[in-house]
């Protein structure tokens, strides 16, 4: 049988805001998150012929250990007992372990295009139960845009998208091990539970997104003060002119939003004399993040399906 191909682009989030409220008996922490999906992003190239057995492969120049796109087109495989040959082939940017869910995304690519290619349409629940398995920010790249992260951050809603804003990334040489980050947490630096019941949170931030005078990030205290040179970062990204300037995720990287281009192609020079990978980027709604993988994957899916529904199916 003939095979099919298709190019996706896994692209990066960051965390608008972040609070850690408490450890849940399950070992993860209850979070108040708002997600954001942005510019920056891997490439992954898919390659499926369908035949006999179960066969995934992937070429992935940093042969990154346990690699979860590997992990989850062998999970789609197997709870949708698909057949045939899967070649993958890996293309990193987003920088690893800096709190852009890089890894989740690609994971999350893999989940929403090996419907289409293999002719299994898979529900988003079902789909969402297979990347809440792989981690807690899959589930979000599945849907994209600007969301609410409640739960340990697979429970979503959308949240109502700011205009896209234009931002640098900024990807320190340090690598924060998120595990690592939630165990520093003290408890002044946790959200009271008491203070963010979570229809409070779904309110004010429907409202005010990310401009919420309370939108802020819970681990930059303790991580900060691992690494004060982030917060000297952070502070140049405010002087430099962005409204919002804060840590993503468990870190290292740090972002900043402009109000426009202008005032981010000052800036950007700026950080070139700094030990720093700079990015700059724009915000990705959720009808860009949509338009862009359906436009991946116009010869095997069906248009404005979501999940995109495979023409083989
Ligand atoms: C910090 C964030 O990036 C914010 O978006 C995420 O919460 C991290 O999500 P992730 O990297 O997908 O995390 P996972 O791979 O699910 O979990 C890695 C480890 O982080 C800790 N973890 C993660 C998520 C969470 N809500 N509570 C936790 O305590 C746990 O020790 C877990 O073993
Ligand atoms: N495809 C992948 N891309 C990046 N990392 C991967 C991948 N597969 C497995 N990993 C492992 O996951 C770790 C963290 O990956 P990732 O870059 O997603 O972290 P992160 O940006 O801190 O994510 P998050 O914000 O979800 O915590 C890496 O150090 C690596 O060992």
């Amino acid at each position: 049988m003939s095979s099919r191909s298709a190019t996706v682009r896994a692209y990066a989030k960051v965390n608008l805001s972040l609070k850690v409220l408490y450890k849940r008996p399950d070992g993860f922490h209850e979070l108040r998150t708002v997600f954001q999906t942005i510019g920056l992003h891997d490439t992954i190239d898919f390659k499926f012929t369908p035949g006999k057995g179960a066969v995934v492969e992937l070429d992935d120049a940093l042969a990154i250990d346990n690699n979860l796109v590997t992990r989850a087109a062998r999970l789609f495989f197997e709870r949708r007992k698909v057949r045939g040959r899967l070649s993958m082939r890996l293309k990193k940017q987003v920088p690893m372990g800096g709190g852009l869910g890089g890894g989740s995304s690609d994971a999350a690519a893999v989940l929403l295009a090996l419907p289409a290619l293999t002719g299994k349409n898979t529900n988003l629940p079902d789909l969402m139960e297979m990347g809440a398995e792989l981690g807690s920010d899959v589930p979000f790249f599945l849907v994209g845009g600007a969301a609410l992260g409640l739960g340990r951050g697979e429970e979503l809603y959308p949240l109502p998208e700011p205009k896209p804003q234009p931002m640098i990334v900024l990807a320190p040489p340090i690598h924060v091990s998120t595990p690592e980050a939630f165990k520093a947490l003290g408890r002044p630096t946790l959200t009271s539970p008491a203070a963010s019941p979570k229809l409070n949170t779904f309110q004010s931030f429907v409202w005010q997104a990310y401009l919420a005078s309370d939108a802020e990030n819970d681990f930059e205290v303790a991580v900060f003060q691992l690494h004060p040179e982030l917060k000297r970062w952070r502070r140049k990204l405010e002087r430099l002119g962005a409204h919002v300037a804060r840590l993503s995720g468990s870190g290292a990287a740090l972002f900043g939003v402009f109000p426009n281009q202008a005032k981010l192609q000052g800036a950007l020079p700026q950080f070139h004399t700094e030990p720093l990978k700079v990015f700059s980027t724009t915000m990705l709604t959720r009808v860009q993040y949509r338009a862009r993988l359906w436009r991946s994957l116009r010869e095997h899916a069906l248009e404005h399906t979501w999940p995109p529904q495979s023409r083989y199916a």
